[in-house]
């Protein structure tokens, strides 16, 4: 079955609430309207109800059973307020709140928090580290994950695959990098992906030495111990992941080579672009980036993102919510 239907008949009927602090962006509004129509989730639109209605009546979108809000005029601000400065404990002052949750990002981190929505999608107009940081802030890590890390499934065709982390830890440790494969191992099993995870490097098997090679070499080892079930290995270049003959040439007996889906970079250079290559030259879709590790489900998008992203990402967050 197709992913995505998969997908929508998890979350059918369960009237889950996903929040779009982008509201004034048409691929939001775009996708926001097409949910409803098709009855999947119910948005919920953050941003200036006027220009909101302005740019839907320009492109057409009907809003019929859309909610808005605005953070400027939301009844119960001072609530959130208030739970905002419990919940950073002596980091943001009253003050400071008061103007950090006039941010859409903020306001809609903090509904999810609250439990006012179900999950959020971001990214669209705002970078990465504005989108995140919210969450990073005010939900927090899920129990057992030290860190959050960023995920895409990479799809085309019956081809699906997982690479990581392509957003959020700049330069992760062998710890991090071990913990991010554990992550990504375990979304690919929600996304109907059987992992076999590759560890990636320029070398395989100890045909180049550094301390990058050395990083991954550890990361592997300590991702054995994390999830000793988990086929994994490492460190791996990307051909001897993918590519049967090449796997089996440069890395004998090894049950991932050749057969990875999911691809777990050294660092987030290489991750980023080495999505935005598959996606732009090979012609991948990227679903992403899904923010894994967190308390409660909220996904980035790439600023290069449509409205069909916006959609499929917003089904998919909800999808997490269960
Ligand atoms: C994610 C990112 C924005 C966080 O950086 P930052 O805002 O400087 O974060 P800080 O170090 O100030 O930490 C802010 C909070 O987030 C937490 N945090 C930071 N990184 C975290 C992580 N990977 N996992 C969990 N928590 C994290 C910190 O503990 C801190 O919490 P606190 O305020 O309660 O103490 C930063 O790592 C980043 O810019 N990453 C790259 C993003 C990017 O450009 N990606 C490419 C495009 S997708
Ligand atoms: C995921 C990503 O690279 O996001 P952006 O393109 O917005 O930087």
């Amino acid at each position: 079955m197709d992913l995505f239907d998969s997908l929508k008949s998890k979350i059918d009927g369960k009237n889950l609430t996903i929040v779009l602090p982008e509201g004034e962006d048409p691929r939001i509004l775009g996708a926001a309207t097409r949910l409803v129509k098709e009855n999947i989730l119910k948005p919920i639109l953050i941003g200036d109800e006027t220009e909101i209605k302005k740019i839907a009546e320009e492109k057409s979108f009907d809003l019929a059973d859309i909610q808005i809000l605005d953070p400027k005029h939301y009844a119960d601000f001072e609530i959130m307020v208030e739970k905002f400065v419990e919940r950073r404990k002596g980091k943001n002052t009253k003050e400071q709140a008061e103007t950090m949750l006039l941010d859409n990002n903020y306001f809609g981190t903090m509904l999810v928090y609250m439990g006012l929505a179900d999950g959020m999608v971001s990214g669209a107009i705002h970078s990465t580290g504005d989108t995140v940081r919210p969450a990073l802030q005010i939900v927090k890590t899920a129990p057992g994950n030290s860190r959050i890390s960023g995920s895409f499934i990479m799809q085309k065709g019956d081809e699906r695959y997982m690479f990581a982390d392509c957003a959020i830890n700049i330069n992760p440790n062998a710890q991090e990098l071990a913990e991010i494969a554990v992550q990504t191992a375990h979304d690919a099993k929600l996304f109907d992906i059987d992992p076999k995870v590759a560890m990636l490097s320029f070398s395989t098997k100890g045909s180049a030495k550094s301390d990058d090679v050395t990083k991954v070499v550890e990361a592997t080892k300590i991702a054995h111990e994390l999830a000793p079930d988990l086929p994994l290995d490492g460190e791996l270049q990307f051909d001897a992941a993918f590519v049967p003959s090449v796997g089996a040439q440069k890395a004998p007996g090894s049950k991932v080579a050749g057969h990875a889906n999911v691809f777990v970079f050294p660092e987030l250079q290489s991750a980023n672009i080495g999505y935005k290559i598959a996606q732009r030259f090979g012609g991948f879709e990227a679903i992403g980036p899904i923010l894994q590790g967190l308390a409660k489900p909220i996904s980035d998008l790439s600023r290069g993102c449509n409205e069909e992203d916006v959609y499929k990402s917003a089904i998919l967050t909800a999808a997490l919510a269960l």
